[in-house]
């Protein structure tokens, strides 16, 4: 049984089809890519994965269980975490901050314990903090637990956003656009971090770039959405050969970056 299976998924905004019947099945430790041109229907395949739209027709199952439908607290606490396009940290807390809040979804002592203050309520807030930090030293960026996050560099606040998203102990990982907005350098370190990050925790990931040369390097297989529905599925070398993709977005893409 795959981890997700997604089945004839139709997601409509009004008159639009924004997905129309699409399939597909990621495994256990897969590092999946998804690319497309602008509108193919991307961002729409992970909010309706997650819960944030809904779709009209199709079925999504997680781990066996069908979750279409379903609110996106449910849907996160049965471990699937994601990152979105624009960043969504809170700037004026500091970066260990923002990462306790990804381990404190669910009430860990009651309000009782809460407002008198008892040791069970102490205790955890320490074992929460020292999870922070192991989270923030396993991206990377543990230098910077004390700095306000909207006072931090942009690739910085990229790799917060995935140790708050992983500070869920996810069971799959979904990256929307996680190198957008980076120069070279900071999507070369992105590079390196995201294949360190799935060597070592054997995490399954989906990853959402119109940087090419990241999906490349990092996925094993790549779907590729037009106009909502999957125009091509393969390997990186498949899909960089593949006459359609280059059509449709490959070669506008090469033009747009001199590749
Ligand atoms: N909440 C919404 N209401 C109405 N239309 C929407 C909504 N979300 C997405 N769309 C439309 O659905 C289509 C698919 O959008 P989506 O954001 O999924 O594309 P994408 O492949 O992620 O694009 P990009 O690469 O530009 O992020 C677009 O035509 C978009 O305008």
């Amino acid at each position: 049984m795959s981890l997700l299976e997604i089945e004839n998924l139709t997601v409509e905004f009004g008159g639009l089809k924004a997905l129309s019947n699409v399939n597909l099945e990621v495994n256990e430790g897969d590092f999946l890519g998804l690319i497309g041109p602008n509108g193919a229907g991307k961002t729409t395949l992970f909010n309706a994965i997650t819960g944030v739209v809904k779709p009209s027709d199709g079925d999504i199952n997680f781990e066996g269980k069908n979750i279409k439908g379903m609110r996106p607290d449910k849907i996160a606490l049965r471990g699937i975490s994601r990152t979105f396009q624009n960043i969504r940290l809170f700037p004026k807390m500091k970066a260990s901050e923002n990462v306790e809040i990804g381990i404190i979804r669910v009430p860990q002592y009651s309000i009782h314990d809460a407002i008198l203050g008892l040791p069970k309520q102490r205790n955890k807030d320490k074992e929460n903090y020292e999870q922070a930090l192991r989270h923030l030293e396993q991206v990377g960026i543990l230098e910077y637990k004390d700095a306000y996050a909207g006072e931090l560099p942009y690739g910085i606040q990229r790799r917060l956003e995935i140790a708050r998203a992983i500070a869920t102990n996810p069971k799959i990982l979904f990256l929307d656009e996680p190198a957008a907005g980076m120069n070279n350098d900071e999507t070369k370190d992105l590079i390196n971090f995201l294949s360190k990050l799935h060597k070592d925790t054997g995490i399954t990931i989906v990853l959402i770039e119109h940087h090419l040369d990241v999906v490349m390097e990092l996925c094993k297989n790549i779907m590729v959405l037009n106009l909502g529905s999957t125009l091509a599925y393969g390997n990186p070398k498949e899909i960089q050969s593949n006459p359609d993709v280059i059509k449709a977005y490959i070669g506008e893409r090469r033009q747009k970056t001199n590749v």
